[in-house]
């Protein structure tokens, strides 16, 4: 049986830090076991962090600052894959899914022509080869979108074979900057070709912002939901908002900070002056939405409502968030994936470890169900390293 010792490394939409695990893995599909050694979140550089969301919300750089900041990302991804293994027996394998700063999902012209996607994630593989004697698998979105599919999500195969219920149908619901869902029914004849995944809309992302300009930069994020559970929600503007396109598209669809910004916050603001919402209202109201997007997207695109909710990334630690998602799921049970034994903060650097993984062992990563794919694809390129196999 095959077995890897293999760190993950993945910087999100949030760009709040680098989450780095250790991870033993062994199997290959359904016998898959991953075994969690280390878990950390490495903060950026602040200064770092700032640089990365000015290009991010659409900042003109030079191509010698991109390539400065190509490198600065693998660095720090370097230093994490080094940190995380102290203590340790070291890894064979890093994946390293780097820093998206630009996403565009494959588009469809007037004649139905459809163009590729493109998704840049910067913290080159090669240079996180280098500096930590590691083979590195990195740039993984980049065969699918080549393929014809958005290249995101690429998470609910991980999903499918590490969450996945013999009689239950689950949806594994990741809140980070953006949120993404992978619906997966039990596990009998033909369960995987009725896997769905997309991305819903915002996660953490407005409500970060809302909070960063409500406080002038001093807080970066609502701890707990706190803030926004204590103001009310302005139902009248979310079934505003709920009407935007993205919300409208069927599936497989994926979304960035391109879209759920800097400037969909200040149109939310301009909204709320018009309501005349203070801070809290308007975190309540950002809040409702994300909820609302989520649940939204189960009733229109899925057949039937999961018969249970797992939640990922940051966002499930959102208290406020959660209760909200547990009201307009009704009778939908409602758990962390750490509930179900898999660590909800590091759920995706798991998940870019397997597929790492499974790129080594020549078995696709994708799910066109999920990405709009033509077809399966292996993932990932490899910067080999002398010695490592
Ligand atoms: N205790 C908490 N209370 C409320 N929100 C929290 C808490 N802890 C984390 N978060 C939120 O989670 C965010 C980070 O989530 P995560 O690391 O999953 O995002 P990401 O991986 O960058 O995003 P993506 O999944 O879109 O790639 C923070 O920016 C914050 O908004
Ligand atoms: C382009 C990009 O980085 N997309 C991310 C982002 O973060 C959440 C959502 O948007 C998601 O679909 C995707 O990441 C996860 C890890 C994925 O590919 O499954």
């Amino acid at each position: 049986m095959q077995q890897k010792r293999v760190i993950g490394l993945m910087s999100g939409t949030s760009v709040d830090g680098i989450d780095a695990v250790l991870v033993d893995i062994i199997g290959t599909d359904l016998d898959i076991k991953v075994e969690l050694l280390a878990g950390e979140t490495y903060p950026y550089p602040t200064e770092l962090r700032s640089r990365i969301l000015a290009i991010c919300a659409g900042e003109a750089i030079s191509m010698a600052e991109l390539a400065e900041l190509d490198d600065a990302i693998a660095i720090v991804f370097a230093q994490a894959a080094q940190n995380i293994q102290i203590g340790h027996t070291p890894a064979t394998l890093i994946g390293s899914h780097g820093q998206t700063v630009f996403h565009k999902p494959p588009q469809k012209d007037r004649e139905n022509q459809q163009s590729l996607g493109y998704s840049l994630q910067l913290g080159r593989g090669a240079v996180i080869a280098h500096l930590t004697d590691i083979t590195t698998v990195s740039n993984f979105r980049v065969a699918d979108i080549a393929a014809g599919g958005h290249g995101a999500p690429l998470v609910p195969r991980v999903d499918a074979f590490l969450l996945s219920h013999p009689q239950e149908s689950r949806c594994i619901q990741n809140i980070g900057g953006i949120s993404n869902v992978a619906y997966l029914p039990p596990r009998n004849h033909g369960w995987l070709s009725q896997i769905r995944g997309w991305d819903t809309g915002p996660g953490n992302s407005l409500l970060d912002l809302a909070v960063q300009h409500f406080t002038n930069g001093a807080k970066s994020y609502d701890e707990n939901g706190s803030w926004a559970a204590s103001g009310t929600p302005c139902h009248t503007l979310v079934d505003k908002w709920l009407n935007q396109d993205y919300f409208h598209l069927p599936p497989p669809k994926s979304t960035g900070r391109e879209l759920f910004g800097v400037s969909y916050l200040h149109d939310c603001l301009q909204d709320a002056q018009t309501y005349q919402l203070g801070p809290a209202d308007v975190l309540a109201t950002i809040t409702e939405l994300t909820a609302a997007s989520i649940v939204h997207s189960y009733r229109t695109y899925l057949r039937k409502m999961p018969e249970q909710v797992l939640l990922c990334g940051g966002g499930s630690q959102n208290l406020y968030l959660k209760h909200r998602l547990e009201s307009l799921l009704a009778v939908v049970p409602v758990l962390t994936t750490d509930e179900v034994g898999l660590s909800a903060t590091f759920k995706e650097a798991i998940a870019f470890a397997v597929l790492a993984y499974w790129q080594q062992l020549g078995i696709p990563g994708n799910l066109p169900t999920a990405t709009g794919a033509n077809q399966e694809v292996l993932l990932g390129e490899v910067h080999q390293v002398k010695g490592n196999k």
